[in-house]
């Protein structure tokens, strides 16, 4: 990924040792994300990062924390929020392998798994604990083996999403874990999309935060190409296929993310697809088993399977590399969405493309999205011939799946 300016890590503060494993993860000079915001943290501020998906938000307060423990090292030293099972789980892995010298620590507090087993990792003091909103609240209001009263830093990743109120609400449990940690810490905020939630996010970090956000117009990055197709509601599957038969055939090597609004749509296309032979899986909110959960999208980063159809749940922070390609089944309705969604690809100076399939109802979601990333969507070429055959029969299935329960 292009350095923002020729200033190495060495420049910033980073200390040798970290420098030589963040080599480990291609991670060679700082992107503008962490030039701006590392010595901001190194030197004590509140830090408030805006910057596009991709662009290694992540590593821009994993690299100046792990410094921090390394010179003053306790549990619990550091407490990072996120909104999804599945992030919680990617961070927690940057840390292990940029900590690893020192000995970290980490310890993941994520829903629909084991408490007793959390619990006691909790009462071995972890240097760092990553973990989900609602269950850290859980433990907190139901644990006295823990506390959080010393942690010096406190991180919410995504933080504009901790914040909304979405269909899962965090701001409870945010309410039960801000009482419990210390008024005097660093609180680091970061996302692709900050401003909706700006004065919010402000009472959080109170401590006149260090604020950076990318100063370019447009809001998506130019590796990506930004495609639509307006197409009627009941051509949709037939399109999707048409769409994947075309990169399977171009492509040797390719992976496909696509997002749908609901998750009984998520499943439906999971199947409908497999019937077709594309080697796919599911990931959504409504998979009971959280291993099952993990096991679908290992599966999919390891390229097992080269297509995940999944709900909003994917759509922040994953860091799949291999995506090529995001199909947008449904045109999201908040262009915020979209730019996470069309995230997923393109990543670390990557090429990729997403295509938003959108009905003449849509018209009006598309102009919104395009308002906010500040960039025009192009029509995709599609060979509407090709969908006219296949139509029938991509019709027909996917009516077969409807209808087999959930
Ligand atoms: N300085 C760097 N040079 C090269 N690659 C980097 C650098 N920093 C981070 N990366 C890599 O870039 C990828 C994207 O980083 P990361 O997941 O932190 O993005 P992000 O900004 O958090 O994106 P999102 O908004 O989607 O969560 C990761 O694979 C990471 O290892």
């Amino acid at each position: 990924m292009a350095a923002a300016s020729g200033t190495g890590f060495q420049e910033l503060g980073i200390r040798d040792w970290l420098i030589q494993q963040s080599r480990q993860l291609g991670i060679k000079e700082p992107t503008p994300v962490q030039e701006h915001c590392i010595p901001a943290i190194l030197r004590g501020q509140d830090c408030m990062g805006c910057a596009k998906t991709g662009s290694g938000k992540t590593a821009a307060f994993v690299l100046p924390i792990l410094q921090k423990l390394s010179e003053d090292p306790y549990g619990i030293f550091c407490l990072v929020l996120s909104p999804t099972r599945e992030l919680a789980s990617q961070i927690a892995e940057q840390f292990q392998v940029l900590g690893k010298p020192i000995g970290l620590k980490d310890c993941m507090i994520v829903g629909r798994m084991d408490m007793v087993k959390q619990a006691l990792e909790l009462s071995r003091k972890p240097h760092v604990v990553i973990a989900t909103p609602g269950r850290l609240a859980d433990h907190l209001k139901s644990s006295n083996t823990f506390n959080l009263k010393k942690i010096k830093f406190l991180v919410l990743d995504e933080a504009d999403r901790l914040l909304e109120q979405g269909c899962t609400d965090f701001t409870k449990d945010l309410e039960v874990i801000l009482g419990a940690i210390p008024a005097k810490r660093q609180t680091l905020l970061f996302s692709a999309t900050l401003t909706d939630t700006l004065q919010e996010l402000k009472k959080i970090a109170m401590n006149r935060p260090f604020f950076w956000e990318s100063k370019s117009e447009v809001r998506t990055v130019d590796e990506l190409e930004q495609r639509y197709l307006l197409i009627p509601e009941r051509m949709k599957e037939a399109y999707l296929v048409h769409l994947i038969q075309k990169t399977q055939d171009e492509h040797e090597d390719w992976s496909i993310m696509i997002f749908t609004n609901t998750c009984k749509m998520c499943q439906v296309l999971n199947m409908m697809l497999r019937k077709f032979r594309f080697p796919c899986v599911a990931l959504h909110s409504m998979m009971q088993q959280v291993r099952q959960r993990f096991a679908a999208l290992a599966k999919f980063k390891s390229s097992v399977f080269k297509i995940l159809v999944a709900t909003d749940v994917a759509a922040r922070g994953l860091d799949i590399p291999t995506v090529q390609m995001v199909i947008n089944h449904n045109t999201p309705g908040l262009p915020k969405i979209y730019i996470h969604r069309v995230g997923r690809t393109a990543r670390a100076g990557r090429h990729g493309i997403s295509i938003t399939l959108v009905t003449q109802y849509d018209i009006h979601l598309l102009h919104a999205i395009e308002e906010e990333i500040k960039s025009k969507l192009k029509d995709y070429p599609a060979d509407e011939k090709e969908v006219l055959r296949i139509l029938t029969h991509v019709n027909v299935t996917r009516r077969e799946c409807e209808i087999t329960p959930f």
